[in-house]
């Protein structure tokens, strides 16, 4: 950190530490670097460019520092860096995707297909790529996310389904998870559908048999639909799209789901009942809820206990949500008379798996989301989720990171810079010794809680605080892990106050208690430092420090004096920063009372060097100072 400071007497010194403070300015440099986007929703700005209301229609967004990774391969002394303008990002694609997806990937970036990797070939691989989609057959586990530790900034799940993924290493890594949700409702609707219809008529097993050269009409007698009661298991995109499909076979439908609202299943005329409920009554039971720990092995020996005699089961959602030993046992005792599955616990399963080989159950290859249909529109959607992230833009299938709006983005643009702002500005009033453990931060504003999302406003100010004392990268996904594995306690204050509810924040005040400041006068009255911003003519500015009012726009450098209030200050520390070249940017000058302290702030362009600091200290009516880097 290139802070320096002095109170009377006693000589600067940096509180962080040299190697610190290089990463601190490298990266604020860096991050002044990110490639420009122009998009009609989101895009990137550098630091230094100003966002005015002027030219609000265009208004970016710098997301890609609120999700951007270490990017080690060019990391030198803790430099941290995103992919150079020109630099096309690296996409490994490890299972098949549709070609319209690819043909979107392409045009961003360099795109690998490399299908069936190994483990071992996966992490190898991954430590080059920034991106990496995958389906249902590719474990991305912790040991993916460490080799592609510092690159990897993005995980497309071409599909629904995230149990494959890591979610809890993704976040650690500050690694977003996207998937693709929609595309493929339909067809796994579709797919519970024939499984449930070729399970009633034996179709599959009548097929076999005919193909065999046999004619058995009485062996393959089944059941009908009509009237039976279907329990749908998880009433969610699939959930009724099926209960939809069943109702129009005449089945009787009712659906467990503890988060399902009631409404959504009345309107498709569906009773939502509970967990025993669903199971002792169903004559057909279809699962589709996702693989949880909670739902993991969810039809275990009690449970299939409880069942009807004779239940017929579909299950496209995930194999684990089944003891498959438990299921053969059911299926031997009768209690359950058949089985259609798509998905299994291991995939593919065994080769001699009781389950498959079952006479009573039909099995297909986990061909849910398989039809041609779902499979461009998975890829297209996927693709464009991940071209979205790569472009530092806030997907809307984030599975890790809070979805925020675009219009919410956009309006939070400018604050999202002076977030981060002040949380840099504020770490770097805290003198060494003691850890900042709690930070609070107080947002005025016009509008009710329902009306502002700060989640994205916190992450920066988080980013903010933590980057420019340690070698973490904070972005939107990892920050409230990293704050909390740092032991830092953000707390969140809204006071609503009588101004303009067209802003969305009429300013942000971050406190930070119990330390010690080594600019006193950044102290407030209850003791904590103490600094407040606002967005002016879409710029950030600092309009409080401690007890004393100022209002300087948060760019460059910023020296803070505390003198004596009398004339001449701002002409003899001018002339002591012009005599070494350094440029005033702009200057302010707050104070308690007349003739009393003031508080002088001035932006430079230039870093002052060691004697000109020294210099400034020695003006015998300044009391204390501090240089601090935005
Ligand atoms: N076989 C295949 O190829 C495909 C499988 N799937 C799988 O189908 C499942 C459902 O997918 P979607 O409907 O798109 O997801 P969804 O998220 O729209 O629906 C899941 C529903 O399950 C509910 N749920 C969560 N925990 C539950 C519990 N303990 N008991 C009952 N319900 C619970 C949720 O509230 C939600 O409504 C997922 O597991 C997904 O991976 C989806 C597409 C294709
Ligand atoms: O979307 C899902 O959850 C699925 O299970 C589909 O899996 P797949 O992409 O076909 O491997």
């Amino acid at each position: 950190m290139s802070s320096s400071s002095c109170t009377k007497s006693i000589l600067p010194s940096p509180i962080f530490s040299s190697s610190s403070s290089t990463s601190s300015e490298t990266k604020s440099s860096k991050s002044s670097n990110l490639s420009f986007l122009n998009s009609n929703t989101f895009g990137i700005i550098p630091n230094n460019i100003k966002l005015s209301h002027a030219n609000s229609q265009q208004r970016c967004f710098m997301v890609n520092s609120v999700l951007k990774t270490v990017d080690q391969t060019k990391q030198t002394n803790n430099v941290v860096s995103v992919n150079d303008e020109n630099e096309k990002p690296t996409i490994l694609v490890s299972e098949k995707l549709g070609e319209a997806g690819l043909q979107v990937l392409r045009q961003l970036g360099n795109v690998e297909c490399a299908y069936d990797l190994s483990p071992e070939d996966l992490c190898k691989k991954i430590s080059s790529c920034d991106a990496l989609i995958v389906r249902s057959g590719t474990k991305v586990t912790r040991k993916v996310f460490e080799a592609g530790k510092g690159k990897l900034k993005v995980v497309g799940r071409a599909g629904v389904g995230i149990d494959n993924v890591d979610l809890q290493a993704a976040t650690e890594f500050g690694c977003l998870v996207v998937n693709a949700p929609t595309a493929n409702t339909i067809a796994a609707a579709e797919h519970g559908i024939a499984l449930l219809a070729a399970m009633a008529r034996n179709v599959s097993q009548a097929d076999a048999s005919l193909k065999a050269g046999k004619w058995l009409r009485s062996k393959y007698v089944g059941v009908s639909m009509v009237g039976k009661t279907l329990a749908i298991m998880g009433f969610g995109k699939v959930g009724s799209e099926v209960a939809r499909r069943a109702k129009g076979l005449g089945m009787n439908v009712i659906a467990h789901d503890p988060y399902a609202p009631a409404d959504r299943a009345r309107a498709v005329g569906v009773e939502l009942v509970s967990f025993d409920q669903a199971i002792t009554t169903a004559d057909f039971i279809s699962l589709h809820m996702p693989l949880t720990p909670t739902t993991n092995k969810v039809f275990n020996d009690n449970t299939f206990a409880k069942m009807k005699n004779g239940v017929r089961i579909i299950n496209v959602a995930r194999g684990g949500v089944i003891d498959e030993d438990a299921l053969v046992k059911a299926l031997d005792s009768g209690i359950v008379a058949q089985a259609a599955l798509d998905v299994f616990t291991e995939e593919p399963p065994a080769k001699d798996s009781k389950l498959v080989q079952h006479e009573n159950v039909i099995a297909t290859p986990h061909l849910g989301a398989s039809t041609k249909e779902a499979q461009e529109g998975v890829a297209i959607e996927i693709a464009e989720a991940v071209v979205g992230a790569l472009n530092g833009e806030l997907s809307a299938t984030a599975v890790n990171a809070p979805m925020v709006a675009p219009e919410v983005l956009s309006e939070l643009a400018p604050y999202v810079v002076l977030a981060e702002k002040l949380g840099r500005l504020a770490v770097q009033l805290v003198s060494g010794g003691s850890g900042i453990q709690s930070v609070k931060v107080v947002y005025r504003s016009a509008r009710g809680p329902d009306d502002l999302d700060t989640r994205l406003l916190r992450a920066m100010i988080t980013k903010g605080i933590i980057e420019p004392i340690s070698n973490t990268i904070v972005n939107l996904v990892n920050a409230d892990y990293i704050a909390k594995q740092k032991g830092l306690r953000i707390s969140e204050e809204r006071v609503v106050v009588d101004s303009s509810p067209e802003l969305p924040v009429e300013s942000i005040q971050i406190q930070i208690s119990n330390v010690e400041s080594k600019f006193a006068s950044a102290v407030s009255e209850t003791g904590q430092i103490s600094i407040d911003g606002k967005v002016k003519y879409g710029t950030p500015h600092l309009t409080c420090v401690g007890s004393f009012a100022v209002d300087v726009s948060l760019e460059g450098n910023l020296i803070l004096c505390r003198q004596i209030d009398q004339p001449g200050m701002i002409g003899t520390v001018g002339n002591i920063l012009g005599e070494k070249n350094v440029n005033v940017s702009f200057m302010s000058v707050g104070r308690t009372s007349r003739r009393k302290k003031a508080l002088m702030a001035i932006g430079v362009d230039e870093e002052p060097n060691k004697e000109a600091l020294e210099n400034i200290g020695a003006v015998p009516a300044i009391e204390e100072f501090v240089f601090l880097k935005l």
